[in-house]
Order: structure tokens, then C-alpha cells, then sequence
């Protein structure tokens, strides 16, 4: 506790601990001290809470969560002491006050916030409740909807949102401190009761039941088999239903369940992963390339889809584009569609367009001028996945950039050694893998090639920063980790179709599991003919493909024709109206189990001899997550990745995983390694002719090693990457 003057009447007790100002058990002991102090000293006749370094708080201490009980102060208490206080204390909130951060303010009699403060409760989103009594508190301030949407959400609101919502009392543009400490002055001797929210009233609702009723099944629809959310909603009804401390008991309790649940250790260990992954990289070099970083990018040739995207993530990270397409034609649709994209964004900030400024060509312009590239710091070349095309680019790139650009190839599975063969300054030569759609999707796989040099990955590190997405180092390889983890997947989502399954059965196993979306039904979305544009460039189908070959076997090992057959038939997906499902027209979006596939498929195994059988839930869960995971094995023995880590933060990122799972190889750990072993034996023997489920040899050496936990696997291998 310190003084604001040193006649001051007011008390400041600062919450200080960087770099977010974290509760340890230290700030929780330094806080209830500074209250008590404060209480006790008659010259003291107000206080006020503020955070050291322009931020409130980020909320309990994450990390505390995993040590034992006893070695936790409860942070409930000291906000009832807060709230108890005989003198006013005002909460003066900068930067963040997140979790247990705001329900420290919530305990305060009045909260006075800076207008570029954010605020929130994100629990939820490590598996969590707000359990400092928040959950009780907030719906009495607010109201019930808008405290469950930031409860169940865990979504943060901007200052100016809070003060509408009545969270704040005021909000200010200078000085917040000083702004707290008048107020604090102001309401020296004013009754305290009706500022303290425990004495509240819940606000009325119309109707509560069916109110209640009804944001449940939203919840729950929503959750898809994640807990946290649905407690989070329980213990917001425990307010409307129960008086203030019986409702607390409940929080109490729900927090509890949560605390010890599977599901807050997986997502706790993805908010570390995250953050550890992107740090690693980014001290990969001391500095990233030089010149005006990121002054000007240019995408090359290629306003496609994925194009598009990437200049809009680009502009909205108020970073210079100049898109460039090979003629008119493709210029001008290009164009329009960025604009449609970039006026669409806008509208969802606050200062819309003009905050973006993107009409501006100094921000953003359209040429068909190749010789514009000579004077830029990076380029992003967005063809389609052609390699004769794009070596032809970089060829040209290498000729006319300046010598420091960095060269970036957006591709999901070409060999960027190949690419950069064709220049001459193969170290500034990398993949940047997006995901679609690119302004939306926060994963980018960054991939270096044989002479890709550290400051260029550092450099496109930085970028991933800037653009606010979330980068993750791979090596080299065919489909690099993302996508050549999927192909084991996929291929068994497609095998249990030819052994008896239906698509709709697949994907509701791996929907309930939590993915966002099943296979069949990504695979309609994307559109079936890519997968097949790519199988005919393999010489796996198509005209080249040698007469005589085994409509189920390719290279001595087993494959499906199937996706071939619906492609051979036009049936590509969502755009054809028909594919795996049946769509109400072509481009519909409502996938309907499809009769017609049903008897295909019927057929299909009576041609070539296989009896029908019935696949339940486990097995295909079994098949298509465990060939996943091997192949996520495989990729940590050969190098192409440095830590499990790092491909569990690649598939909750772009793959739709369920963060609550905690990642692949995370779900791994958790089943337990020799049950991963022991499956793919089982299902190896099964189907010998199928290779990715043949257990990894590092999967067996872990499990021959006693199932080490996952932080300690990457110690049992003797060779890494040199450049990870
Ligand atoms: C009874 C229980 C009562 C209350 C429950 C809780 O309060 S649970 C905690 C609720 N709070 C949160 O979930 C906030 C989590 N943090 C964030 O969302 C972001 O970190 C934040 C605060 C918005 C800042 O983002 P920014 O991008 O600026 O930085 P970064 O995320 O890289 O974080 C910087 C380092 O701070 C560490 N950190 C952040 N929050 C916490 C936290 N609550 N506890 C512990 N550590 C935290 C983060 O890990 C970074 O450190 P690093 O060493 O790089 O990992």
C-alpha cells in the first residue's frame, strides 16, 4: 500500500507482477495486506486498486492452477473483503482486466476504466469458471443475457461496451490513475451499500425459465462436448435461482469439478503452447532481415481465393499491398472481391473504413506491372499449387527483387527446395503455408528449405506476428505437418466408407469428439476435385495412370478409388450441389445424407467383394485419430517438426482439433502412449497393407521408455533439426 500524496487521503494499493500483473500468491498476500492496512490507518478515507505498467490484471496466476491446493491463496475471499471495506475503494482500469483481475473490480464500489481498456472474464477459455464469486456478481451488475454471453464466451468488450453495459462507472481518455483518484475524493462519506453488488438484487428478466431454457440449448450447442461453457451457464442460474452466498457456494463447487477436470490441463497446456511456440521461433535469428521490415508486401500474381485473403490479412495489419495479377481481367475480379472482403471487415470495427484505409493507394493498390517488385521487402506468390508456374515466378522474382526481399511461396505441400532451385538466393526462399479463408484462419505454417537461412525465418515469423496469426516452423516434406498429418486421417475416413460405414456416421463420431467439422463434410466444403486435381499429378488416377493397375491398390499398398468415382460422376462437393452428401442446389450449404451414395457405396462393395460390416463410434474414432497421431510421430523422429507442441498448435489452429482436447499429441499423452501402441497394432494387423497405421518406431521407443510424459519425449531422440 502506498499513498497517493503524501497528505493524500487516499490509499493506492498497485497490483504489480509483469508482464500482465498475474494474482500469484505473492500479489494475492500483497493485496490483502495493503486492504487491511489501509483499513486499519484512520487517515486512510478511501483506496484505490490500479495495476503497475498500464495493465490491470490478467487474472489468477494460469500456471498456479496446476500446484496443489495448499499452496493457493482463494482469491473469493479477498474480494468479499474488498467489497466489505468501510472506506470506498475505486478500481482504475488501464490495459486489461481479465478473470480474477476483474473480479477484483467487481469487488470495488465504483470502477473507473481508460476508454482503450478491455475487460472479461475468459475462464471458460482455459477450461475455467470465473471463481472468485464473479459468476454471482456480474449478473447482478449487468443483468443476466449480457453476463452469461461474457461468462460462457469469455470474450473481452472494449471500454466504451463496458460503460453502455454499466460494468464501469466512467471511462476516460487521459489520465485514468488521476481520473480514479478524484473520483475516490468525490465519494469520501457516501453510503456504501448501494455500491456493493453482493447486496443486489439479479435484475428481473421477463421471462427467466424460458430464458434460460433457450441459452442453454444455445450453450450446449455450441460446447460440442466441451464442459466448461455449460458450468459457466449453471452457475450464472445459481444467481437467478439462490441469495448471493449460497450462489457462491455453488460457483464454489462447479469451479472445482472444472479445476480437476482433463479438460482445463488441455487447454491450459495450448495456452502455453501457443505462446512457447511462437517465442521459439522468433529467437531463431538476432535480428530479421534487414531494411524497412514489412514497409511494402506484395502479393504476386494469384488474387484467387487464397489471394484474396492474404491481402486482406495484410491491410488489416495496416501493412502496404501492392496485389499484382498476370492481366486485367483477373486484376479487376481480384480487386472486387478484396474490397467486398475489406468493406465487410471494416464494418465489424469500431471507425470502420476509414480506421483500415483501404481506399487509399498508399495502403493498398492493384497493378499488372511485374517490374513494381524491384524496390519491395517481401513478396507472397498465391498461384494455384502448379510447380512448373511457380518456379517460372521465382525464377523472375529472383531476377528483379532487391537482393534483401524475402521470397515467399504460399503453397500446402509443394517442395520449396524445388521452388527456390529455380532462383539464385535460395536462402530468402520459404513457405508460407495460410489457411483459408486467410483473413479469418490464425495458423500459418512457416516452412524452410534446405538453405532457407535463420533471418528469413525469423522474418517471416515477424510477419506472422504482425498479421496477428499464430506461426509454427516446420521443415520440408509432402504436405509439411499440417496436411501430412490429415492424409493418414482422411484415408481411413475413407476406408471405413468402402468397409460398411456412411459419411454421415464418420463425421458425427469426429463432430462429437469436438472437430468443428467431420471429413466428409470438410471435404464438400473444400470441393472433392482438388484432392483429385493432386492424385492425378501423383499418377495415382487419371489418364496416366498405367493400364492393368488394381482399381484398390496403388504401389503395393491399399487405396480407395472412391473419391475418384464421385469426381468422375461431377460430384464435387457443395459447389456441384452433390458429393458425399446431397446439397438443396449447387453451392447449398445443408449436407443431407444422400441415398443415392448410400447404394453407390452398396454397390461399389458387392463389385469388389467386401461383406458389409457394422463400424461403431470407437473404431473409427480409433482409426482416424490414432493414424493421425502416428504420423505426428513419424514427423518428431524425422525432424520436420521440434516439439509435440508445436503440432498440437498447428491442428487446434488450422485444423479445427478441439482446443479442449489440448492438440493431437496432447490427447495422446492423456490416452496413454501404450494404448495408442496397442490400437494401431491391433488395426496394423488388420489392414497389413496399410502402412500409415504401422506404429512408429518413436511412438515405440516412448512406450518401451515407460510413457514418459510429453514435455520430456523430443529427449528420446538422438537427431533434431539444425535449424529448430
Ligand atoms: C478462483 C479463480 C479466479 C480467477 C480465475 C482466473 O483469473 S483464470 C485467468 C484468466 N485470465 C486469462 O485467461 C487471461 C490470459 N491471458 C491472456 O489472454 C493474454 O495473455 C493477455 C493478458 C490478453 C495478454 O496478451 P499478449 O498477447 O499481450 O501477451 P501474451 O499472451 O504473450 O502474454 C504475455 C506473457 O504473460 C503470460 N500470461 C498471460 N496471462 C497470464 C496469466 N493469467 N497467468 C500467468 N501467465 C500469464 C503469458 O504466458 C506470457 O508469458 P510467456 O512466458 O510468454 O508464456
Amino acid at each position: 500500500m502506498e499513498r497517493y500524496a503524501r497528505s493524500s487521503a487516499v490509499a493506492v494499493i498497485r497490483l504489480r507482477n509483469p508482464p500482465v500483473n498475474a494474482l500469484s500468491v505473492e500479489v494475492l498476500q500483497a493485496l490483502e495486506d495493503g486492504l487491511k492496512k489501509a483499513e486499519a490507518d484512520p487517515s486512510v478515507k478511501a483506496i484505490m486498486i490500479c495495476g503497475e505498467n498500464g495493465k490491470f490484471s490478467a487474472g489468477a496466476d494460469i500456471r498456479g492452477f496446476s500446484t496443489p491446493k495448499r499452496h493457493r491463496v482463494a482469491l473469493g475471499p479477498i474480494v468479499s473483503l474488498i467489497e466489505s471495506s468501510e472506506k470506498p475503494v475505486v478500481a482504475a482500469i488501464e490495459g486489461i482486466a481479465l478473470g480474477g483481475g476483474l473480479e477484483v473490480a467487481l469487488g470495488c464500489h465504483y470502477r473507473l476504466a481508460h476508454v482503450k481498456a478491455q475487460m472479461g472474464l475468459p475462464e471458460v477459455t482455459i477450461g475455467l469458471l470465473p471463481g472468485a464469486e464473479g459468476t454471482q456478481r456480474l449478473p447482478r451488475l449487468i443483468g443476466v443475457p449480457a453476463a452469461l454471453d461474457m461468462i460462457t464466451t469469455g470474450k473481452h468488450i472494449p471500454a466504451t461496451e463496458a460503460l453502455k453495459l454499466g460494468l464501469v462507472d466512467e471511462i476516460v481518455e487521459e489520465n485514468t490513475i488521476e481520473a480514479a483518484i478524484r473520483l475516490a475524493n468525490k465519494v469520501i462519506g457516501q453510503p456504501l451499500g448501494p455500491r456493493r453488488l453482493s447486496l443486489k438484487p439479479v435484475p428481473k428478466l421477463p421471462n427467466t425459465d424460458a430464458f434460460l431454457r433457450e441459452a442453454l440449448a444455445k450453450v450446449k450447442k455450441q460446447a460440442r462436448g466441451f464442459l466448461a461453457p455449460e458450468l459457466c451457464f449453471q452457475a450464472v442460474k445459481a444467481a437467478t435461482e439462490r441469495p448471493f452466498a449460497e450462489g457462491v457456494r455453488r460457483e464454489r463447487e462447479l469451479f472445482q469439478r472444472l479445476l480437476s477436470s482433463e479438460q482445463a490441463r488441455a487447454l491450459q497446456y495450448a495456452f502455453f503452447a501457443e505462446r512457447a511456440v511462437s517465442r521459439d521461433h522468433l529467437s531463431l535469428a538476432p535480428s530479421p532481415l534487414p531494411g524497412t521490415l514489412l514497409s511494402d508486401v506484395y502479393i504476386y500474381t494469384g488474387l484467387g481465393t487464397m489471394g484474396q485473403g492474404i491481402a486482406t490479412s495484410l491491410v488489416k495489419a495496416k501493412i502496404p499491398v501492392v496485389a499484382l495479377e498476370q492481366d486485367l481481367e483477373y486484376l479487376n475480379k481480384g480487386r472486387k472481391a478484396v474490397m467486398g472482403l475489406l468493406e465487410r471487415e471494416a464494418m465489424k470495427m469500431e471507425g470502420g473504413a476509414q480506421t483500415l484505409d483501404f481506399h487509399n493507394p498508399a495502403r493498398l493498390q492493384f497493378t499488372v506491372d511485374f517490374d513494381l517488385l524491384s524496390d519491395v521487402d517481401l513478396v507472397i506468390e498465391a498461384v494455384f499449387e502448379d510447380m512448373a508456374l511457380k518456379k517460372e515466378i521465382f525464377h523472375k522474382l529472383s531476377k528483379i527483387c532487391k537482393p534483401g526481399a524475402l521470397l515467399c511461396t504460399n503453397t500446402s505441400a509443394l517442395n520449396i527446395d524445388e521452388i527456390a532451385s529455380a532462383t539464385s538466393r535460395p536462402q530468402q526462399v520459404i513457405g508460407t503455408h495460410f489457411f483459408s479463408p486467410a483473413h479469418v484462419m490464425r495458423l500459418l505454417e512457416i516452412i524452410y528449405g534446405r538453405h532457407t537461412s535463420p533471418t528469413a525465418i525469423a522474418t517471416a515469423m515477424q510477419l506472422a506476428k504482425a498479421l496477428k496469426k499464430v506461426g509454427v516452423v516446420v521443415g520440408n516434406c509432402f504436405g509439411f505437418v499440417g496436411n501430412r498429418m490429415m492424409f493418414p486421417y482422411v484415408e481411413q475416413a475413407v476406408f471405413l466408407l468402402e468397409e460398411g460405414s456412411r459419411p454421415e456416421a464418420v463425421d458425427q463420431a469426429l463432430e462429437d469428439f469436438g472437430f468443428k467439422i467431420g471429413p466428409f463434410r470438410m471435404s464438400d466444403l473444400a470441393g472433392l476435385d482438388v484432392g483429385w486435381r493432386s492424385r492425378k499429378g501423383q499418377g495415382l488416377t487419371g489418364p496416366s495412370l498405367p493400364a492393368g493397375t488394381a482399381a484398390r491398390q496403388r504401389h503395393g499398398q491399399r487405396y480407395s478409388p472412391l473419391p475418384d468415382l464421385l469426381c468422375e460422376r461431377g460430384r464435387f462437393g457443395q459447389k456441384t450441389g452433390k458429393g458425399w452428401y446431397q446439397y438443396e442446389k449447387a453451392g447449398g450449404r445443408t449436407a443431407v445424407p444422400d441415398p443415392w451414395l448410400h447404394s453407390f457405396l452398396s454397390q461399389y462393395r458387392d463389385s469388389h467383394g467386401i461383406k458389409t460390416r457394422y463400424i461403431d463410434q470407437e473404431e473409427i474414432l480409433e482409426r482416424c485419430l490414432f493414424s493421425l497421431i502416428n504420423e505426428g510421430f513419424a514427423i518428431l523422429a524425422e525432424g520436420i517438426a521440434s516439439a509435440p507442441e508445436h503440432l498440437d498448435v498447428i491442428y487446434i489452429n488450422g485444423y479445427g482439433w478441439p482446443k479442449h482436447r489440448g492438440g493431437p499429441m496432447f490427447y495422446a499423452s492423456t490416452v496413454g502412449l501404450p494404448h495408442v501402441l496397442a490400437k494401431l497394432q491391433k488395426y496394423s494387423e488388420a489392414h497389413p497393407d496399410v502402412p500409415k497405421l504401422r506404429p512408429s518406431a518413436f511412438l515405440k521407443k516412448l512406450v518401451a521408455a515407460g510413457n514418459p510424459p510429453l514435455k520430456e519425449w523430443m529427449s528420446y531422440l538422438s537427431r533434431q533439426s539444425p535449424k529448430l
